[in-house]
């Protein structure tokens, strides 16, 4: 076992059941119960398991069951994992016998799972089914009832690193990250009382729940208002992150007024986005990229007033505005790193470096710090002969690191690192924006008959095959200005996303609108052709 799976730090796309299929959900929960506890004997860390909700409201059976060392799924344990899930009643003893023996698991090895559990009615049931699976194999379970699933990430990691984490419960993570906050947020002069507001839509989920939760912690340091908090309305319908990101539009539920910070965490609570209305009542977004330009900025700035010779990274998708990546490299002048859709290569990515920042652009990222970058950040804070501005940046930096939850993206975190980098600079959510341009994009989505004929290269940029395709692709963005698209076949729905921006709105549309059809024609297109958006 590599050092940081057995820290738990890499904790990202996790394995889950298949959503549908003839097996009832609560067996496949018993099953997952059985899977964990069997990695946990073989590898001898704690294994998490989360039951958490699908990011689709129309998805009635879409609860997934996360483990979050999901760094330990290497293709041979995908291949248990589905063949224990596929397995019916009658063939599940023969099917882990099976497991067992070729794995070579010693049974007598203690197993230790943490299950945590999400909002919907259905999660009780399930994540009692997982318990039962664990104690059905001698397993010792430790249930954190209603948690997000970054939360049972950082118990995880916690329980791992022999609490060098952390404290592995939630009264610990809380205090971690508000203490770390109030630190950061203690001397922000520039800070006048108007900006200490935010406005959180908590998607009806869990987040919601553990906002409320923490929000005294925070001593009145930040003044929040929570909409969306789950007492009425149903969990990411017409609103979350995902909603506000794709939709391009403020979520139902929450009331805004001109020049108001908003932030949208997603169902569970792994994601955020930032927004606000101007005095024209037109909205903005400040998605993943805007949060990792704001992140990575504050950061390059520590570190050079620390003095510290520490190599900053951000990491993106090929996702990414344009703007952004140009304003990191050309402006900033920080590394920029594009990986494939999926936060496991982005995580991977980043920790090629002493600071990696990284971001989807649908807001779902965090910051990994290396031991040489915290164990430096940590020798400055102590040293005597640091001069008092090296100090204090040095402190910042060791308080940022505090507030970040490494082992995952997580909005209640990444919303406070945010809220302290704006306290701190003085910044309001108008100048945070104008930092750099978005261009005008858009992504739309094509039925095909077998989306595995797309096959790209290039950190998804290109594709391979079919044939002639990138070529299509390559002389309709010829004729847009400032254009870029890209093709690739979606992972978690059965379509080919396609994603495209150029100089304006219309050009932006008109060229997914032709990367659309040329996809239609060429991969296989089923139903009706792709219309023009306008
Ligand atoms: C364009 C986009 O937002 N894609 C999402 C989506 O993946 P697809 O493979 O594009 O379906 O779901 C993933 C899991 O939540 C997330 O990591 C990714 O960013």
């Amino acid at each position: 076992m590599s050092e940081e799976e057995e820290e738990g730090r890499v904790l990202t796309e996790s394995s889950s059941f298949p959503h549908d299929g003839p097996v009832p959900r609560s067996i496949k929960a018993v099953q997952m119960g059985l899977m964990a506890t069997l990695r946990s004997k073989k590898t001898k860390a704690t294994i998490g398991v989360m039951v958490t909700a699908s990011h689709n409201p129309e998805e009635d059976n879409g609860v997934k069951l996360i483990d979050p060392m999901g760094e330990m799924v290497t293709p041979m344990w995908e291949c248990y994992a589905t063949q224990l899930a596929n397995a019916e009643q009658d063939d599940l003893l023969t099917a882990l016998k099976d497991i067992i023996e070729k794995t070579a698991i010693d049974m007598s090895q203690e197993a230790n799972v943490f299950v945590g559990k999400d909002t919907r009615s259905s999660s009780a049931r399930l994540s009692q089914a997982v318990l039962d699976g664990v104690t059905s194999l001698g397993g010792h379970s430790k249930d954190y009832g209603l948690v997000t699933t970054p939360q049972l990430h950082y118990m995880v990691c916690c329980q791992n690193t022999q609490g060098k984490y952390g404290e592995a419960t939630l009264e610990g993570y809380y205090n971690k990250l508000c203490q770390a906050f109030i630190q950061l947020t203690r001397n922000a002069s520039n800070c006048t009382d108007d900006q200490k507001h935010l406005c959180v839509d908590g998607a009806n989920g869990i987040g919601a729940l553990k906002v409320r939760e923490m929000e005294s912690r925070l001593k009145n340091e930040l003044q929040i208002s929570l909409f969306n908090d789950g007492s009425k309305g149903k969990l990411n319908h017409q609103c979350g992150a995902d909603f506000v990101k794709v939709q391009q539009k403020p979520p139902t539920g929450v009331v805004i007024n001109p020049g108001e910070r908003c932030c949208s965490f997603d169902g569970d609570a792994d994601r955020i986005v930032y927004y606000y209305l101007d005095s024209e009542g037109q909205f903005h977004m400040l998605d993943g990229d805007k949060i990792a330009t704001l992140i990575s900025t504050f950061l390059k700035e520590l570190l050079t007033q620390a003095g510290l010779d520490l190599k900053i990274a951000v990491v993106q998708t090929a996702y990414a505005n344009g703007s952004s990546t140009h304003y990191l490299e050309n402006k900033m002048k920080v590394i920029v790193r594009c990986t494939k859709t999926g936060v496991k290569h982005l995580h991977h990515a980043a920790q090629e470096f002493d600071i990696g920042v990284y971001f989807e652009a649908n807001g779902h990222g965090t910051v990994l710090f290396s031991k040489t970058a915290e164990e430096k950040i940590q020798q400055l804070t102590q040293d005597t002969n640091a001069n008092d501005e090296s100090k204090r940046a040095a402190l910042l930096l060791q308080n940022t690191v505090n507030v970040i939850n490494q082992t995952v993206g997580d909005a209640i975190s990444d919303m406070l690192l945010i809220e302290a980098i704006l306290a701190i600079k003085g910044m309001t959510v108008q100048q945070w924006d104008a930092i750099y341009r978005d261009l005008p994009n858009r992504q739309l989505k094509v039925k095909v008959s077998d989306r595995r004929v797309i096959d790209t290269t290039d950190a998804e940029r290109r594709a391979v095959s079919p044939e002639g395709l990138q070529e299509a692709i390559d002389s309709l963005v010829k004729k847009h200005k400032q254009a870029r698209s890209f093709v690739r076949p979606s992972g978690t729905e059965d379509v080919v996303r396609v994603y495209a921006e150029a100089e304006t709105q219309e050009s932006a549309d008109a060229l997914a609108h032709e990367v659309s059809l040329a996809v239609y024609r060429l991969a296989g297109g089923v139903g009706d052709e792709p219309k023009p958006l306008h």
